[in-house]
């Protein structure tokens, strides 16, 4: 594998008696689409939110781009990585087009044509740029938090729960977007998601965590074949019984 653009060695964060995050060591590669599933509590957001250092981890540490980030200012660390989490956490008062050249502002960037290009690329029409956040649908939310992440033209783009509160079909279109804008600005993604159908359809690797730990690491296709060890093949156990279902109304 090329030197890692994202490495966690020995990662430990408790909250009280809790330990959300329990001695994980990780490497992301460059170029990487992964996919962070498990059930409720089991560590995924916090794990994420080590990246960007919103979490500081208790033991362990935590590199980006072959820096440690305990050793430099998190506000030029979080230029280098776009975060976009659930309820899509945009400002309210604040137009379309500001929201999206937050980043920029705060980095002293000029906005310049940044707000219609970043439109383009969420495929949302630039005359929404005038719109508050009230004014759009719940899936063009998500899409104006997808640009204001990636408008400062990040390494690294870390989604917790993105498209979770999407509709099925808004979901699924944006998801198939996000992989192809991945692909497109050659980024590094890491999502964090309930959906392990979302995660086989659009990571190229899926880590399983249970309780603090990464139980399993596997690509979709090791999963879809029955890899990945017990913890991965039960969370497997949910799309496949909904696709055999599918299957059987079509007999
Ligand atoms: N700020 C906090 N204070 C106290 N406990 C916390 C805090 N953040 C997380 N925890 C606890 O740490 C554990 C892991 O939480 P985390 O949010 O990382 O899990 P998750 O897998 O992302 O869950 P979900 O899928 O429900 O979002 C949980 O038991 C949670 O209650």
């Amino acid at each position: 594998m090329p030197a890692p653009i994202i490495a966690l060695d020995r990662v430990t964060r408790r909250f009280g008696a809790t330990t959300a995050v329990d001695d994980v060591s990780l490497a992301i590669a460059p170029g990487a689409f992964v996919a962070l599933v498990g059930t409720s509590g089991s560590g995924k957001s916090t794990l994420l939110q080590t990246i960007n250092a919103l979490v500081r981890p208790d033991a362990g540490t935590v590199q980006v781009e072959g820096r440690d980030i305990a050793d430099g200012p998190p506000h030029l660390l979080r230029r280098r990585i776009g975060y976009v989490f659930q309820g899509d956490g945009l400002f309210p008062h604040m137009s379309v087009a500001r929201n999206i050249a937050v980043g920029l502002r705060l980095a002293g960037t000029p906005t310049g044509d940044r707000v219609a290009e970043m439109l383009d690329l969420v495929e949302l029409p630039r005359d929404l740029a005038d719109r508050r956040p009230d004014q759009l649908s719940g899936g063009q939310r998500q899409r104006v938090a997808i640009a204001r992440a990636l408008a400062p033209s990040p390494a690294i783009l870390l989604l917790d729960e993105a498209l979770g509160a999407l509709d099925p079909v808004t979901r699924d279109g944006l998801g198939t977007r996000l992989r192809a804008l991945h692909d497109r600005l050659a980024l590094t993604t890491v999502l964090v998601t309930h959906d392990m159908a979302e995660a086989l359809l659009l990571a190229d690797r899926v880590l399983v965590m249970a309780k603090g730990r990464i139980v399993a690491d596997a690509t979709p296709r090791q999963l879809a074949t029955g890899g990945g060890g017990e913890g991965a093949q039960a969370l497997m156990a949910v799309p496949r019984h909904q696709a055999e279902r599918l299957a059987a109304l079509s007999r």
